[in-house]
C-alpha cells in the first residue's frame, strides 16, 4: 500500500493549514494526528453558516481556501438530539453560549429518549479553485455516518473545559466526554473517526505536503 501510494505521490507546494477560531479543537486534532499529517494551523473565526452540516463544512472550506490561498482543512461540529430531529446540530455553539449545559439537559426534559449523537464533517480543499471533498463516512442511502459517535445526553459531569463534554456520555462507557481522560477521548470521539477517513483520502491521493510555506 505505502509503496504504491508513493509510487504516484502528489507533491504540493503548500503545507495544510488547519482553520479554526477554537483552541480546543486545535489541541485535540494536534494530538490525534501527532506526526501522520504535518500540518499548520490559522485561528480565524469563520461565519457560522446554516444548513446542513456537509454543506456547511464545505462552504468553510472555500471561505478558508481563499483566506489562506492553499490548502485548507476545516471542520464543523454538531450535537444532534434524536428527540428533537436532530437539533441543535450544527446550531449548538449558540445553544451552548445562551442556555448552558443545563439549559441542553432541559430541552430534552419533555422526552423519554434522551439520546444523541455527535458528529465532525471536515472539508478539504486544495486551494480555492478546487471544490473541497468533506468526510462524514456517509452510506449511498445517507442513512450512516461514520463520523458520528451515538451517546446521551446528561447533567453535566466533569470538567468544564471544553464545549459540551460534560454533558455528551457515549454509549458503552459510564463517563461523559468531560471525565474521561483526553487520551481515552481522543480513541474514540467523533473528530477521531472523522481524521481517520482525512488521513485514509491523503494516504490514497498520495499527497505529500511541504512542511514550509
Ligand atoms: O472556528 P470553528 O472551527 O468553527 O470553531 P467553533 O468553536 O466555532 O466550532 P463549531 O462552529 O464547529 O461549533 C461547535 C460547537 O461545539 C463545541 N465543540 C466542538 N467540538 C467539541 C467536542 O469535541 N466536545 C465538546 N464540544 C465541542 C464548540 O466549542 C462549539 O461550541
Ligand atoms: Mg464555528
Amino acid at each position: 500500500m505505502a509503496a504504491a501510494a508513493a509510487s504516484r505521490a502528489v507533491l504540493v507546494s503548500r503545507p495544510v493549514t488547519f482553520v479554526t477560531g477554537n483552541a480546543k479543537k486545535l489541541e485535540e486534532v494536534k494530538s490525534i494526528l501527532g506526526q501522520s499529517i504535518p500540518f499548520q494551523s490559522l485561528k480565524l473565526d469563520l461565519p457560522e453558516l446554516q444548513g446542513e452540516p456537509e454543506e456547511i463544512s464545505k462552504e468553510k472550506a472555500r471561505l478558508a481556501a481563499v483566506q489562506v490561498n492553499g490548502p485548507v482543512l476545516v471542520e464543523d461540529t454538531c450535537l444532534c438530539f434524536n428527540a428533537l430531529k436532530g437539533l441543535p446540530g450544527p446550531y449548538v455553539k449558540w445553544f451552548l453560549q445562551k442556555i448552558g449545559h443545563e439549559g441542553l439537559n432541559n430541552l430534552l426534559m419533555a422526552y423519554e429518549d434522551k439520546s444523541a449523537y455527535a458528529l465532525c464533517a471536515f472539508s478539504f480543499a486544495l486551494s480555492p479553485d478546487v471544490e473541497p471533498v468533506t468526510f462524514l463516512g456517509k452510506t449511498p442511502d445517507g442513512q450512516v455516518f461514520l463520523a458520528v459517535v451515538q451517546g446521551k445526553i446528561v447533567p453535566a459531569r466533569g470538567p468544564n473545559d471544553f464545549g459540551w463534554d460534560p454533558i455528551f456520555q457515549p454509549d458503552g462507557y459510564d463517563q461523559t466526554y468531560a471525565e474521561m481522560p483526553k487520551e481515552e477521548k481522543n480513541k474514540i470521539s467523533h473528530r477521531s473517526r472523522a481524521l481517520d477517513m482525512v488521513k485514509s483520502h491523503f494516504a490514497e491521493a498520495g499527497y505529500n505536503f511541504s512542511t514550509s510555506n
